[in-house]
């Protein structure tokens, strides 16, 4: 029986806004693996990315991962490359019922263009850097046991839609 929500995918996506609604909505507890760790450092992402670096980060984020397996019941926002680590897939799926927010570049790039919280998009060809990460890890977030296309959705849709899908796959898991 999986425990949690888990929601990949890349930046953008509306893994954190998704997850935040479904929290709300569902009342049931909500995991940011980002927050997480922006609390526990009192920093940013982007000033951890930018002070002890991309490795640091990583670590820290799959002790957040171990954190929340073992936490009540609830819904999971991971970051864009949580999944890179191959521990952190089998963790979470062992743990989860994972949901692939599947969204086009195009969409992508119009929710991130302005945004100045994603250190990885900070170089010189942001766009071209977003679309390298996409098809980098494209297979990885097609491990998730179901995949939702993002494009023409609100958030309300997809947290509805996602909640219709989570209620049917752990009426199935429980006979
Ligand atoms: N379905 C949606 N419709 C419109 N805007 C959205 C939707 N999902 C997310 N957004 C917006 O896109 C941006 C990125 O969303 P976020 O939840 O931070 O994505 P992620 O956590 O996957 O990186 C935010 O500004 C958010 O308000
Ligand atoms: O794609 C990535 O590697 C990252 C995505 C971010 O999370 P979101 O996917 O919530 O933006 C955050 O974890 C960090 O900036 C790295
Ligand atoms: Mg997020």
């Amino acid at each position: 029986m999986p425990r949690h929500i888990v929601l990949v995918g890349m930046m953008g996506a509306g893994k954190s806004s998704v997850g935040s609604w479904l929290s709300q909505e569902k009342a049931i507890p909500f995991y940011d693996l980002d927050r997480m760790i922006e609390e526990a450092e009192k920093a940013t992402i982007a000033e951890i990315f930018a002070t002890k670096g991309g490795e640091y980060f990583r670590k820290k984020e799959m002790e957040m991962v171990y954190q929340v397996i073992s936490s009540p019941p609830g819904v999971i926002a991971t970051g864009g490359g949580t999944l890179l680590n191959p521990s952190n897939l089998s963790l979470l799926k062992e743990h989860g019922f994972l949901f692939y927010l599947q969204a086009s570049l195009e969409l992508l790039w119009s929710r991130l263009q302005d945004k100045t919280d994603r250190p990885l998009l900070f170089g010189k060809n942001p766009k071209m850097t977003l679309e390298k990460l996409l098809k980098e890890r494209e297979s990885l977030y097609k491990a998730a046991d179901m995949e939702i296309e993002v494009d023409g959705k609100s958030i309300e849709q997809l947290g509805e839609l996602l909640w219709s899908h989570w209620i049917r796959a752990t009426e199935k898991k429980s006979g």
